[in-house]
């Protein structure tokens, strides 16, 4: 893989950096939008600071969010902009538009060192279009802003979209610091992973994330679900799972899932006990009831799981104690609010206690961990990808990557 090296001397030529500054929003009670876990933002800066002593001018660019391919407030990158200031110390420009007159002028103005952030990427259709000449389109205007790419947004390498795969063809380009540190670490989670080998798996990226399981049977020992991936599980073993989150297309494929499990000696360990809400609110009355009887609450068919139960987080907690290597992606419940973050709580704690190698993934993932009071560092390692450390484990070639070869 080209790495930064290979760029040649950068002083006063234009980089573009592709990171992955997607970040967890909240919205405070007077309104503002505020970050609630800005690490993200920390892990693109080894990067960032790089290539500003060697005097290149750095244009930043990212996604945030999924907005549909048209300006969205909701999910501008101004804020990101603000703390990536604080964070470096040093101003970082930001322009409201990712192409066009007002962006171009001030990529121009651009003096050696500086830093500018460019608008939402997903503002524009072409980024993640389907259809390659869009992309490419996008792609090129986007190109003609730099001298050459850095390619550090681990957590989008695993996208065919305009700035991660065919931006890195248009230009001379390398991966950053990042792609390259989180590539050296998941590395010892492929061939050399020590056994008993377990992987967590939860979130609420249920028809993404589903996928991944084919692959992670033949890979671990164990698989632990949680989350908003319980219930499609659940469905599939024949029980009424009430309004929780449910993939119906994928009944079919989970039984799938389970019989080669089953086959190959593999565990998959679901949840036997669910927190069952009468609304997805902070404040939503809550029961917990056995994961075979979700409509038994008292909200019946209107109940939703919204995290698994303490039974079940303790036995989730044993296995992963007595494994040698632990990956996991994505919350045990909606940890965001306290009355369904213990299963995510008792979860990151065993993970914390064994003497295994433990991998924690996704924006989410590192955003409830923090959240929950511990630190980056009672864990081997805390990957900024989601999505795309799990697919980097099941083995794929992923298209960001693929392009730096
Ligand atoms: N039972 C559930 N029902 C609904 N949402 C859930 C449930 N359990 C967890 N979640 C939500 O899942 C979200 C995180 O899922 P996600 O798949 O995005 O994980 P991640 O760590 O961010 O991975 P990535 O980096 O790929 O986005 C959290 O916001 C959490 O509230
Ligand atoms: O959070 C993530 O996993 C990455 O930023 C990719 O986002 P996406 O799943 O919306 O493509």
């Amino acid at each position: 893989m080209r790495t930064l090296d290979t760029l040649g001397p950068l002083a006063s030529r234009t980089v573009i950096v592709r990171s992955d500054l997607n970040v967890p929003l909240a919205t405070t009670a007077n309104g503002d939008t505020e970050i609630t876990d800005d690490g993200r933002i920390r892990a693109s800066l080894t990067t960032i600071r790089e290539l500003r002593a060697s005097g290149a001018k750095v244009v930043v660019i990212s996604h945030l969010g999924r907005p549909e391919g048209a300006p969205d407030e909701r999910y501008s990158l101004r804020p990101v902009a603000v703390r990536m200031s604080e964070l470096l110390g040093a101003e970082v420009g930001f322009v409201d538009e990712t192409v066009g007159e007002a962006a171009s002028a001030a990529v121009a103005a651009l003096g050696d060192g500086d830093v500018l952030l460019l608008e939402n990427l997903r503002f524009n259709p072409g980024e993640t279009s389907k259809d390659e000449t869009e992309r490419r389109a996008f792609a090129s205007q986007l190109a003609a802003f730099g001298d050459a790419c850095v390619s550090d947004g681990f957590g989008v390498v695993h996208r065919k979209q305009a700035s991660v795969y065919e931006l890195a063809q248009l230009l001379p380009s390398a991966a950053g610091r990042l792609v390259a540190a989180e590539l050296e670490v998941l590395e010892r989670l492929t061939e050399k992973a020590e056994r008993p080998y377990s992987v967590v798996l939860g979130g609420s990226k249920v028809s993404d994330k589903l996928g991944v399981i084919a692959h992670l049977i033949e890979r671990v020992d164990t698989l632990l679900i949680g989350g908003g991936m319980v219930f499609t599980f659940l469905a599939a073993q024949g029980h009424a799972v009430g309004s929780s989150l449910l993939e119906e297309d994928q009944l079919d494929t989970v039984r799938g899932y389970l019989a080669s499990a089953a086959e190959r000696g593999v565990r998959i360990v679901l949840p036997t006990d669910i927190v069952v809400a009468a609304a997805f609110a902070a404040d939503a009355d809550h029961e917990v009831v056995p994961a075979d009887a979700i409509e038994s609450s008292s909200f019946g068919a209107a109940g939703l799981g919204l995290d698994i139960g303490p039974d079940s987080a303790e036995a989730f907690a044993e296995v992963i104690r007595a494994s040698a290597t632990v990956f996991w992606n994505g919350p045990m419940g909606v940890f965001e609010m306290a009355a369904f973050a213990e299963g995510t709580r008792t979860v990151a704690g065993a993970l914390t206690d064994t003497d295994g190698f433990t991998v924690v993934g996704g924006g989410d993932s590192a955003a409830a961990v923090r959240a929950l009071g511990f630190a980056d560092e009672d864990f081997g390692h805390i990957s900024t990808g989601g999505g795309a450390s799990l697919e980097f484990l099941e083995g794929k070639s992923l298209p960001g990557l693929e392009v730096l070869v």
